[in-house]
């Protein structure tokens, strides 16, 4: 079957220096690939690039099965997945939160009642529908944490691309974003520092480092509870 997302001998550099290269990667569905790594090792850096915002030095990138090189072919495919940037101001530009959570589904050629209606569900699904009127940029960080999150499963992407999902979100709000991510039938790349929260999410796992991208495993414990861990293949 056709990978989501390939990535082969990737290279990427950022303000002319090298931050990783032989980047090897693929997502199939399904997967929830969680990608680890120190801070400025390049997990954000990758996450751009594979959507095209972060140019690639060299090698190649297929998104569905297309090779993606130039601007226009990345355009065709990003509105297939919900890249969840890691600072929320970034992502929010509406006045309101409805309009920002309808955003989405809107551009993509839905009727306006069906972007809102959209919107709703997504924000109602993460437990914060009495957000649907307020300001955007009056939300607290965790708010518009769950806000951006709720934009992304309007569009109903294909894949989602989780820059720090739970950075700034209380253990309530933390619950029901686990859940719906969870529940959310795609496929994901996530980048976080938050261990638990990988262990309980991620079927896989890979390692930035020193500019490399390696392979990781998840094992399982059975203690007096049962957990999982991640661990380096070297470890
Ligand atoms: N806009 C930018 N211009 C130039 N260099 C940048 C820019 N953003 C990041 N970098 C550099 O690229 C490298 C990788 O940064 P990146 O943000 O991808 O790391 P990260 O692994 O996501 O880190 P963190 O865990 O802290 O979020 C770092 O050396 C960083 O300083």
């Amino acid at each position: 079957m056709t990978a989501l997302i390939e990535l082969r001998d990737v290279t990427i550099a950022r303000a002319g220096a090298t931050v990783l290269s032989g980047v090897d990667l693929t997502l199939e569905r399904g997967e929830r690939l969680a990608l680890i790594g120190p801070n400025g090792a390049g997990k954000t850096t990758l996450l751009r690039s594979i959507v095209g915002l972060e140019p690639a030095g060299g090698g190649s990138i297929r998104l569905f099965g297309e090779e993606c090189s130039t601007e226009r072919q990345f355009r065709k495919a990003r509105p297939r997945i919900g890249f969840l940037f890691q600072d929320s101001d970034d992502q929010l530009f509406c006045p309101t939160v409805i309009e920002d959570v309808a955003f989405g589904p809107l551009n993509m050629g839905c009727t306006m009642a069906e972007a809102r209606e959209r919107g709703i569900a997504a924000l109602e699904g993460l437990g914060i529908g009495h957000l649907a009127e307020r300001i955007s940029h009056r939300l607290s960080g965790g708010e518009k944490r769950l806000v951006c999150l709720a934009g992304l499963f309007a569009m109903q992407p294909d894949v989602l691309m989780l820059d720090e999902p739970t950075n700034g979100v209380d253990v309530d709000n933390g619950l029901r974003l686990r859940q719906a991510l969870h529940d959310f039938p795609g496929a994901m790349v996530l980048v976080s520092h938050d261990t638990e929260f990988v262990d309980e999410l991620a079927t896989r796992a890979m390692v930035v480092r020193r500019g490399r991208l390696i392979a990781a495993e998840i094992h399982e414990h059975a203690h007096v509870h049962r957990h999982r861990h991640v661990h380096l293949a070297s470890d």
